[in-house]
């Protein structure tokens, strides 16, 4: 074969490559292993990703119950062209894109043994050193890197700790839809789990930790009701006062604010499904991965 042959040989198998890419992602979508809403985030996310090149018409048709007449009506009413590829669509199509599909696509269904479990409890009782503790010796459980408007504590990593965003940028997020759940916490900054990278690993059967505060665990619930909530208890509140006080990363004033929170949310742990009390981390955190990893939490002995 001559060189432009051959160049064209390459380009065809690439094209049948894609071809049958974008046939897999539009099955996993169908079959809900995929949501629709993480295959529009990954093509937005990145052009150079098999989603970006899919066409929006193709992906609406990959969601059971939508046929093409539905889907030329749907389209004509986001205002998005019957040819329009994902990766092609402007930041108003974006929106009206995705809010369209969280409200019509059908979430993932639970694969294997995943599940969502959100991990609450007042201030200072030891939420993120349970956390920490976990995301090091269980690498199997995905633990949500949430973002915030507050500054970075010294020795927090971005990306890791959080996603610290402007109050601009979080309203950006809020308005285009990213978060699974947000809120403001201690009366001061805000706080917002994203849900695409949680819809990833649910479909992938991996289950999800979520550290987030009670009003979070509240929204999740209702978003998800097979979430699994569980409170985080200090043994005592003196002890509650001490690990807050010893942590010394609030001033005095910050500290009266979240114990004055602590009261209210100490109050509502009779709305989660377990209480798990913090007196030793690694015991806490066995107790907190059990829970996802068992049977199916309908089925625990009760951890209260
Ligand atoms: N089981 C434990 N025994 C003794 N100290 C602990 C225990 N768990 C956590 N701590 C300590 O308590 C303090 C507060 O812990 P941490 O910052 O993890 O709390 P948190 O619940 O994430 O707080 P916040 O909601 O304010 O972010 C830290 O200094 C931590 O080292
Ligand atoms: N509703 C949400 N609450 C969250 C989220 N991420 C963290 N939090 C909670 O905020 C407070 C304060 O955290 P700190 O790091 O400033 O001490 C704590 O209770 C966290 O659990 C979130 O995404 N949503």
């Amino acid at each position: 074969m001559n060189p432009p042959e051959v160049d064209r040989v390459a380009a065809s198998r690439a094209a049948v490559a894609a071809r049958q890419a974008r046939a897999a992602v539009k099955r996993a979508v169908t079959e809900r292993r995929l949501s629709a809403v993480a295959v529009l985030e990954t093509a937005l996310g990145s052009t150079e990703s098999i989603e970006a090149t899919m066409r929006v018409r193709d992906l609406l048709m990959a969601i059971p119950g939508l046929g093409p007449v539905r889907i030329d009506r749907v389209m004509g009413t986001l205002g998005i062209a019957a040819t329009k590829r994902l990766s092609g669509l402007g930041v108003h199509q974006q929106v009206r894109l995705r809010e369209y599909l969280q409200r019509r696509a059908p979430k993932v269904a639970a694969t294997g043994d995943s599940r969502l479990v959100v991990l609450a409890g007042p201030t200072a009782v030891g939420k993120g050193t349970v956390s920490t503790y976990i995301r090091e010796n269980f690498p199997e459980v995905h633990l949500s890197v949430s973002a915030t408007t507050r500054a970075p504590r010294p020795g927090e990593v971005e990306g890791v700790s959080y996603y610290f965003v402007s109050d601009e940028e979080f309203d950006r997020m809020i308005e285009a839809g990213e978060f699974l759940e947000w809120a403001v916490v201690h009366n001061k900054s805000r706080y917002g789990t994203p849900r695409t990278p949680i819809d990833r690993a649910l479909a992938a059967g991996t289950s999800v930790l979520l550290e987030i505060d009670i009003q979070g665990a509240r929204q999740v619930k209702a978003a998800e009701p097979s979430a699994t909530l569980v409170f985080l208890l200090p043994p005592t509140w003196d002890e509650l006062v001490r690990r807050l006080i010893g942590r010394g990363t609030e001033t005095p004033e910050e500290q009266e604010r979240r114990l004055t929170t602590a009261k209210v949310e100490l109050a509502a742990q009779s709305e989660f499904d377990f209480r798990v009390v913090n007196s030793d981390v690694q015991a806490a955190a066995a107790e907190v991965v059990e829970l996802m990893q068992i049977q199916k939490a309908t089925d625990l002995p009760s951890k209260e």
